[in-house]
């Protein structure tokens, strides 16, 4: 049985309708990331299940029982956002234990619980700093810490690692990821950063518009998008109207679809390719070099049309401006949609 269900969510802030017919469910234990484009309705998602929104139509279940009309506080639902919202004049081991302290638990339960969740969260010996005297990374983990003191029945992750650099971004989704497996709390997590919502879910809801547009594993949302919408969100594929396939691969293509291709799934080479019954071979001119960390990205130019060709940045061969190449890509690696 699902842990969490979203049934009709229908969403109106005055005459803007931002949910829309939604209906989402997540298991108990699950990582979910919601992704999708700025505007689309996944922070509302979120308030509307923490109850700091109502809905204005629909119903929200959580472990069972219909939570719509619940105040926030008896949902008992953990929310961290982008902005670290710490009390700035309460030192780290006040805001964590505020919300323990404001359901009256003892003290010394108080002291051992502060002292458990400090350590989840790596952060031993800094109870008497204040905020100020924090990094933007501790500062998120004291966040992390003041919500999962109270052992919340679901952790909502608002873009917590937009505010914090790359590299602290990436030690802090590792972070939160060990957290969640070692408390195996439910998660929501919002993003609209792919690379981020492939690293942390177990399932990826890619949000378009106040809809779900498509959900599955990280894997099945990347190799199998169902729209171009998806397709665009997760990975960065080429995508071609049927004309230009047909022009690619110099042989009329019978779709009425749109073909898109993952770059790193068409081979390149500077000797010929043959192809196959199960490929396509053609042949271009390198017209776009373009190194990103450990991958290069190649345009080439094929009968005119553009395609992005991605090779990992080894010590292989590195092809140049102007020169020939031969491509070769497996036709179940061109998806219709
Ligand atoms: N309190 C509010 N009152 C009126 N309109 C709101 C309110 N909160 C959000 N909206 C509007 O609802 C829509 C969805 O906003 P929401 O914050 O849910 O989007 P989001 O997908 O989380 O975007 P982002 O990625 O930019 O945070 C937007 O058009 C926004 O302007």
């Amino acid at each position: 049985m699902s842990y969490i269900v979203f049934e009709n969510i229908e969403k109106y802030y005055g005459e803007n309708h931002v949910l829309k017919n939604t209906n989402l469910s997540i298991h108990k234990g699950e990582f979910v990331t919601l992704l999708g484009s700025s505007g689309c309705g996944k922070s509302t998602l979120l308030r509307c299940l923490a109850g700091l929104e109502g809905v204005t139509s629909g119903k929200i279940f959580l472990d069972g029982e219909d939570i719509t009309f619940w105040n926030p506080k008896s949902r008992n639902i953990g929310m961290i956002f982008q902005q670290y919202s710490l009390f700035p004049n309460m030192n780290v081991y006040n805001n964590i234990s505020f919300g323990l302290r404001m359901k009256k638990v003892k003290k010394d339960t108080i002291n051992g619980l502060v002292k458990d969740t400090l350590k989840i969260v790596d952060l031993q010996g800094y109870e008497k700093r204040y905020p100020y005297q924090l990094s933007g990374g501790e500062q998120q983990r004291v966040a992390l810490a003041r919500c999962i003191v109270t052992k919340p029945k679901v952790l909502l992750l608002d873009e917590p690692l937009s505010a914090v650099d790359a590299k602290l971004r990436k030690s802090l989704q590792a972070r939160i990821k060990e957290i969640h497996r070692e408390l195996n709390m439910t998660s929501i997590f919002v993003t609209h950063d792919q690379d981020e919502a492939m690293t942390m879910s177990d399932t990826i809801h890619i949000m378009r518009d106040g809809i779900i547009e498509q959900s599955g594993t990280p894997f099945e949302v990347y190799s199998n998008p169902k729209s171009i919408f998806a397709a665009s969100f997760v990975g960065n594929y080429n995508i071609l109207e049927k004309d230009q396939f047909s022009k690619l691969i110099n042989q009329e293509y019978s779709t009425y679809s749109k073909i898109v291709i993952r770059p790193e799934t068409i081979e390149i080479s500077h000797v010929k390719l043959e192809s196959c019954k199960d490929s396509y071979s053609v042949s271009g001119k390198i017209i776009g070099i373009l190194p990103q960390g450990n991958i290069i990205r190649y345009t080439v130019d094929i009968n005119s049309v553009s395609l992005k060709v991605d090779v990992l940045f080894n010590d292989l061969e590195l092809y140049a401006l102007g020169q020939e190449v031969y491509l070769k890509f497996k036709k179940n690696h061109c998806i219709n949609l």
